[in-house]
């Protein structure tokens, strides 16, 4: 394969984008189309290079011989790093903005626009590469087969970043369907969804052609991430477009219905998005990093069936005393709360494949990176449980407070687990001897674990001081305070925060260093860390 017809395609998708810039209903989209434009030219003119460049009998990037298909593997190992930096560099902004009103530049970068920036860019260029990219390498690994569709892998990977960058450029234009999570508008879901068929495709076909019997426990959880996430996204995106041409459409959903598709989606996003698959690399990951089988196989079967089938009913507690009827906040209360179990199940599968190896907790700074990522995934999910409950709920809703239990999950869980992730795979990959430092990556675990700490503390605090500030009355029964004075509360917490965060970002720029490095082969000359006992202690001979 040559590539031709791929380009021909951008060459078509650079002209319909034109088009679209020259028809379109509204200045927004136009705007839009302009930005899809340019990305696709410029796509366009590196793929007609490689054409005319590449030497006759190469113009294929595939590396044909080789057992694996890791190409895209090490794009998407590079991607998670670039769009965490991002996402956390974001994040500290939108922090400082709730601290310092006056950062809110207007209109492009003001906090309603930069909030989605942020959340998106971890969650779904952060988090959805590094899914993607260890799914491939998993698959592949535990299947004994390649990965399935050849070039189609990279379709998806592209197609994906694509999606990201039509996305992350329409919330700072000002294009919103104001589903959170979901707030792309109708053309940029209905492309997502034609990425997420072909991810399917992928993942699924290499399983079907697979030379192993068995199927590996974390590629069920994989599965479950991509079939669920699929559902989720279509129903929710459900639209009706003011005009194919433009940008605007309205949700096929009203009312209390739309609010509970919005936290049917929202809560199993979390859910498949960041549990679900998480713990299909968590399955992998620490297993290969420690050297151990997992601890109980038994375990992950049932405590996979068992949170999927749960984690689906628990969306109303984030509906909790609103308009829904009654018994399906109890539903959602109840089903939250059994939902601890089989979240526990998981953490107490991934820490216990520990045994026989927790000295290197000591030595090895990548296992502990992952032990805390389990350990803040027990912390989250005691957490959830908890705030699900309604009397509970009554004092944290709407307050820091499940900020706070977000970013433990977030934070701690997802973005521990994965650095763990991607430290193990790029020496891999490139096939280094190991990391450039591996020093570094115990300044990158104690930066992060101390940022998540302050991050979390000072949420709950601040959570639990609004919440009561909110419910204060004096004995006529007036509210004791106002709501801005609630809000100027805050003031030194949101400070806090942001520090936090900082923390959590200097630690991402140290792996972004170290993953560079170890990819352009160098090596630090360092001592290894907590081998020996140091001179002082050891016996006298
Ligand atoms: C440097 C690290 C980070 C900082 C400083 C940060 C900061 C923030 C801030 C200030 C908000 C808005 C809070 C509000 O509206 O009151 C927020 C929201 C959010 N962040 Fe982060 N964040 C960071 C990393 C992450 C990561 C790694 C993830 C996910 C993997 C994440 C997921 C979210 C989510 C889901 C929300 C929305 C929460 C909600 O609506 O309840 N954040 N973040
Ligand atoms: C058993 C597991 C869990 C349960 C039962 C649970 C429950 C809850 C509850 C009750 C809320 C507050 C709803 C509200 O008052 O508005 C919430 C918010 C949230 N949780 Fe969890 N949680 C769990 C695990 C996790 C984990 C592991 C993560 C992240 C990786 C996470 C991410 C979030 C996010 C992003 C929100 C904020 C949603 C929003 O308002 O925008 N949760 N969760
Ligand atoms: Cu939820």
């Amino acid at each position: 394969m040559n590539h031709v017809s791929e380009t021909i395609l951008l060459a078509i998708g650079t002209f319909l984008a034109l088009l679209g810039a020259a028809f379109a209903h509204d200045s927004l989209f136009a705007a839009h189309m302009w930005v899809l434009f340019f990305v696709l030219l410029i796509s366009t003119i590196v793929m007609l290079r490689r054409i005319s460049f590449a030497p006759a009998g190469q113009a294929s990037n595939l590396s044909v011989k080789s057992e694996y298909f890791d190409e895209v593997i090490k794009y998407g190992a590079i991607a998670t790093v670039f769009w965490g930096v991002v996402g956390f560099l974001v994040g500290v902004v939108v922090a400082l903005q709730l601290a310092f009103p006056d950062l809110n530049i207007e209109p492009w970068f003001n906090f309603g626009r930069m909030r989605p920036l942020h959340t998106s860019a971890v969650i779904f260029a952060f988090g959805g590469n590094a899914l993607i990219a260890t799914s491939f390498y998993v698959v592949q690994r535990t299947s004994r087969a390649r990965l399935f569709g050849g070039d189609l892998a990279w379709f998806v990977f592209w197609g994906y970043q694509l999606f990201i960058v039509m996305a992350a450029t329409g919330y700072l234009l000002g294009i919103t369907q104001a589903r959170e999570y979901a707030e792309p508008e109708w053309y940029v879901d209905v492309w997502l969804t034609i990425v997420w068929v072909a991810y399917l495709a992928v993942f699924l076909g290499t399983i079907l052609v697979r030379k192993e019997p068995h199927i590996y426990v974390a590629n069920w959880f994989y599965l479950a991430f991509i079939v669920t996430i699929a559902m989720l996204h279509v129903v929710n995106n459900l639209a009706v477009p003011v005009s194919f041409l433009g940008f605007k459409s309205y949700s096929a959903f009203s009312g209390v219905q739309d609010a509970l598709t919005q936290w049917w989606y929202g809560h199993n996003a979390v859910g498949f998005f960041l549990t679900a698959g998480f713990l299909g690399m968590m399955y992998y990951f620490i297993p290969k990093q420690v050297n151990r089988p997992v601890y109980s196989y038994r375990l992950s079967i049932i405590h996979f069936w068992a949170l999927i089938f749960m984690y689906i009913w628990a969306g109303p507690h984030h509906l909790h005393y609103t308009a829904l009827p009654d018994w399906a906040q109890t539903l959602g209360m109840v089903f939250s709360v059994m939902l601890w179990m089989p979240s526990w199940g998981g953490m107490i599968n991934g820490l216990m494949t520990l045994s026989g190896a927790w000295d290197k907790i000591r030595t090895d700074p990548i296992v502990r990176m992952m032990v805390m990522a389990v350990a803040f995934y027990g912390m989250a999910t005691f957490e959830g449980p908890m705030m699900s409950i309604k009397a509970v709920n009554s004092l944290s809703h709407y307050t820091d407070w499940t900020i706070g239990h977000v970013h433990s999950g977030a934070l701690g869980w997802n973005g521990l687990i994965t650095f763990g992730a991607m430290y193990y795979l790029v020496p891999k990959l490139w096939k280094r001897e190991r990391l450039y430092s591996v020093r570094m990556v115990n300044w990158h675990f104690w930066l992060a674990t101390l940022g998540i700490v302050v991050y979390a503390a000072v949420m709950w605090v601040a959570g639990v001081q609004q919440g009561l500030m909110w419910r204060e009355y004096d004995d006529q029964g007036f509210l004791v305070y106002s709501f801005a004075e609630t809000v100027a509360a805050m003031f030194p917490y949101y400070v806090l925060r942001a520090v936090g965060g900082g923390l959590f970002l200097a630690g991402a720029l140290i792996m972004a260093f170290n993953i560079t490095m170890t990819i352009l082969g160098y090596q630090r000359r360092e001592a290894p860390i907590g081998g020996a006992l140091a001179p002082a202690l050891q016996p006298a001979e």
